[in-house]
């Protein structure tokens, strides 16, 4: 269930349906019908009055099929229309089937303890609501009138989760066969209320030929590739990670990262420190090794001798101008042993002011894989054209700047977009407010190289390191501070290691 799908691959689930049977296009809009007339009544059993907003397409073609077996099950059915449907379409079917005749959506005034059911528009949204439609929505708000928007609520696109102008607040948002990523991304999101996916009658296998490249982020889609210590593991099997440090100033954010790296179940952690910071580094560390690596010299002895298999550069590390050679350096001699290296804040910071030295060294045919997790100001530094782009979601942009820099990105926010430069990308539901905590970013950091330290594709383990951060930071609760969210992985990854173990 957790493939995304955009407007035309749902067309194709669709026509792939229409064409395998037994369903037809008006018997897959008669279910879609029937299971949001089952969840309304269910939800809502006591409603005085059901008001039904139809529009022009088949979203309203499923209004009608609400209106005719709600009003059949016996409830006060108030229906309204905004215009006929298109003859010879589904919705023209299912409007003829319907005992009841439509009022003008102009005259719609929600009466206390009524509900309404969205059915304006859907997947077909094409621009700004106005008119009668927009009054409706308008006063549904006004009255605080419970909504349940059927496939998407009304003026949210599904495609990019925008609202384009004025737009539904649904209490729940009933879609059909897969979410969209519309459905995911705000402030579709937060426009959604409760989100449930109804089953319709598409068989699953239409997915084989559809071939969905976007996923809601969760353990279906990386608990394959997610580690599991063998019997036979030493420490530096479990994947060895390298953190460098900042100046003695700035050296909490690095500790943070080595911290997650080791309780994300790396077998060693190295924490490479400037040598006027091994001080304060050595006071408060215990389990992480401590390395001197004054400049590029020290770090490459160190990548040749302990061959790390995953770096993380950027927490804390300053944004001087040597700190850009030093880290195009470690970029250009990690090839070849190091799986992929992690460059956070700083780092990205600094190789914004650099971006054809750094996209030359990240595409380069032996460069380490890359991992970038830019917050929303530091990906406006590195992509400042992709982000001025009004024309694309959060989804667009992530992808654009994937293919860009050839690295996959972890372009972070209460929506995180994780994608691929092969095109693939996940979006990330479980996020909670609670990460907005100094420092977090730092231990998101480390749990992704921790886990391609121990040789998940860089992909899955930025998405695994996505869900386990917010995972663990929804568990723990208020109060949370980033020192706290290395400790509190450890009932996620129990839980996940006894569903692997099964
Ligand atoms: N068998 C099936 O096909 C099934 C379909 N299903 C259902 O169908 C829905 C998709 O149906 P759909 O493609 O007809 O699109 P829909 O969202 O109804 O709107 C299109 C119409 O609205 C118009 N329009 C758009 N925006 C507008 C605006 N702002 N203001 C004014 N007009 C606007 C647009 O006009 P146009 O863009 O052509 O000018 C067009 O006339 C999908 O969400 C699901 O609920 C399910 O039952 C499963 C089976
Ligand atoms: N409102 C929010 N909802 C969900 N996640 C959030 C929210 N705000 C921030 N986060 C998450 O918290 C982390 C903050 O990272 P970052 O901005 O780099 O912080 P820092 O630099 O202090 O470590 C990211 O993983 C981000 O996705
Ligand atoms: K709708």
């Amino acid at each position: 269930m957790h493939q995304l799908l955009t407007s035309t691959e749902m067309a194709k689930a669709d026509r792939l349906a229409i064409a395998s049977g037994p369903f037809d296009g008006i018997a897959l809009m008669r279910n879609a019908g029937a299971a949001v007339a089952a969840i309304v009544l269910e939800r809502y059993p006591h409603a005085a009055v059901v008001h039904i907003l139809c529009g022009p397409g088949n979203n309203g073609g499923d209004g009608y099929v609400v209106a005719k077996l709600l009003a059949a099950a016996g409830v006060a059915v108030s229906l309204w229309s905004s215009g006929a449907p298109r003859n010879g379409s589904d919705a023209a079917l299912a409007a003829a089937e319907c005992p009841l005749r439509p009022k003008p959506l102009g005259g719609f005034e929600p009466a206390p303890g009524s509900v309404a059911i969205d059915a304006l528009f859907g997947a077909g949204l094409s621009k700004a609501v106005e008119g009668d439609a927009a009054t409706a929505i308008a006063r549904c708000a006004e009255a605080k009138t419970p909504v349940i928007a059927i496939d998407l609520p009304s003026g949210i696109s599904g495609e990019s989760g925008k609202a384009l102008g004025p737009a539904v607040r649904a209490d729940i948002t009933v879609t059909f066969f897969r979410k969209k990523p519309g459905h995911l991304l705000y402030p579709g999101r937060s426009h959604c209320g409760e989100t449930i996916v109804a089953d319709i009658g598409i068989p699953e296998d239409v997915l084989a030929a559809i071939r969905p490249a976007c996923f809601e982020n969760g353990p279906a889609l990386w608990l394959e590739n997610f580690p599991q210590p063998e019997v036979d593991s030493h420490k530096y099997a479990r994947g060895h990670v390298g953190v460098f440090s900042g100046g003695q100033a700035s050296t909490g954010a690095a500790r943070l990262s080595a911290l997650a790296a080791a309780r994300a179940g790396a077998g060693a952690v190295t924490l490479l420190s400037p040598g006027n910071a091994l001080q304060v580094n050595a006071a408060h560390l215990t389990s992480i090794i401590l390395r001197k690596a004054d400049g590029f010299e020290e770090a490459a002895e160190f990548l040749a001798e302990r061959k790390p298999r995953a770096l993380v550069l950027g927490p804390g590390l300053g944004t001087g101008p040597q700190i850009g050679d030093f880290i195009l350096q470690v970029i250009g001699a990690a090839g070849g042993g190091v799986a992929g290296i992690v460059l956070d804040a700083d780092a990205i910071s600094v190789m914004a002011r650099r971006t054809e030295e750094f996209f030359a060294a990240t595409r380069a045919k032996d460069a380490p894989a890359v991992l970038l997790t830019p917050h929303e100001g530091e990906f406006g530094r590195l992509f400042p054209e992709i982000a001025a782009d009004p024309d694309l979601s959060k989804l667009a942009r992530a992808r654009a700047a994937a293919r860009l820099a050839n690295a996959v990105l972890i372009y972070k926010g209460p929506d995180t977009v994780i994608a691929s430069p092969d095109g693939r990308a996940a979006i990330n539901s479980n996020g909670t407010p609670l990460l907005a905590t100094a420092g977090s970013g730092d231990v998101l950091g480390g749990i992704a190289a921790a886990l391609i330290a121990q040789a998940m594709p860089v992909f899955e383990a930025a998405s695994a390191a996505v869900w386990l951060h917010a995972e663990a930071a929804r568990r723990f609760g208020p109060g949370l501070i980033a020192e706290d969210l290395p400790l509190a992985l450890r009932p996620v990854l129990a839980e996940l290691a006894q569903v692997k173990g099964r």
